[in-house]
């Protein structure tokens, strides 16, 4: 059954158009993952489902209430863990919760959440004495503290080490598996292959795809690619002749060569005959990254 429905999209700052008709809708208990470049309007796509603002098309629909209609409704079954937010440094954890909780007719346990979150014992500590990860963690307790049946969590894990981010994944699954729906921003694509149920690719205000994270692999999933480093120097026309090979490419002393099936036979085989070793051989996978260039064609860091 469908928790969320966007249908048609559209939202304007001036004459630019930053969301151009976004249409998905996410099952109860699924997360969620939106993805993109930076500037593609995913943030804006979530503030409109959130009702942080006003849409200029379409239609936004959240356990059958409209953000923009029934916000007060909504914001009592929403948790928002917004984009780098901060809270002042001498608010404690404690304070902090009990005060977002007020806003809430049906609180969270603050001191079950607080230990859930790996806060246990923090409850006296100042904002501003946390590390990054703590103050992460807090962010979502806040999203989480009114019991919220859909919890939209921007920019998770950016500033994390990997450690905090792991354990945050952690976190996250577990909130689902409470029977939250998540929708999830995030411009890192080992985040949505792990957390993501489905994720929407968007690029300039528009959904390019939308799929498992698998669906998405293999979309490009023909491709192999193989890099090595070889002994003695070869014209790339040794191989770039095989019709298994698609592209050569040099980096340093290494080769990569991308192309279709039986790719690695074929070059082994050629390299072979013209006694050429291939050093650090690796077969690289299509990931996500790949899946991601592919479709938007920028790189998942810009
Ligand atoms: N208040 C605003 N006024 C004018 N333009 C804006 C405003 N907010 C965002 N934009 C522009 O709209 C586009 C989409 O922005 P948005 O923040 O939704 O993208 P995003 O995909 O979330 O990017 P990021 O990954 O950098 O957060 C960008 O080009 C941005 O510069």
């Amino acid at each position: 059954m469908a928790i969320i429905e966007v249908q048609d999209l559209v939202k304007d700052y001036g004459s630019f158009r930053a969301v151009d008709g976004i249409s998905f809708e996410v099952g109860e208990g699924e997360i969620f993952g939106i993805l993109g470049p930076n500037g593609a309007g995913k943030t804006t796509t979530v503030e409109c489902v959130e009702g942080l603002r006003s849409r200029d098309g379409g239609s936004v629909k959240v356990m059958g209430l409209d953000p923009e209609r029934d916000g007060a409704e909504l914001k009592q079954v929403l948790g928002i863990q917004l984009q780098e937010s901060r809270l002042p440094d001498r608010i404690r954890v404690g304070e902090a919760l009990d005060l977002y909780g007020s806003f809430y007719r049906q609180r969270a346990d603050t001191d079950r959440l607080i230990e859930k979150l790996g806060l246990g014992g923090k409850r006296k500590t100042p904002y501003g004495k946390l590390s990054g990860g703590q103050q992460q963690r807090l962010s979502i307790a806040l999203a989480l503290v009114g019991n919220p049946r859909v919890a939209v969590l921007d920019e998770l894990t950016t500033g994390l080490d990997p450690q905090a981010r792991r354990d945050t994944w952690d976190l996250i699954e577990q909130v689902r598996n409470s029977g939250v729906t998540i929708i999830l921003v995030t411009h890192f694509m080992d985040e949505a292959e792990r957390l993501c149920d489905r994720i929407a690719v968007v690029d300039s205000g528009k959904i390019v795809a939308l799929d498992t994270p698998a669906g998405l692999t293999a979309r490009v999933s023909e491709e192999q690619r193989v890099r090595f480093r070889p002994s003695a120097e070869f014209p790339d026309s040794l191989l770039l002749d095989l019709p298994e090979v698609a592209r050569l490419e040099r980096s340093g002393p290494h080769v990569v060569v991308t192309g279709g099936e039986h790719l690695l036979q074929a070059v082994a085989s050629v390299l072979a005959r013209n006694q050429i070793v291939a050093a650090d051989l690796r077969v690289e996978q299509v990931s996500l990254d790949d899946a991601f260039v592919a479709l938007t064609g920028k790189s998942p860091e810009n």
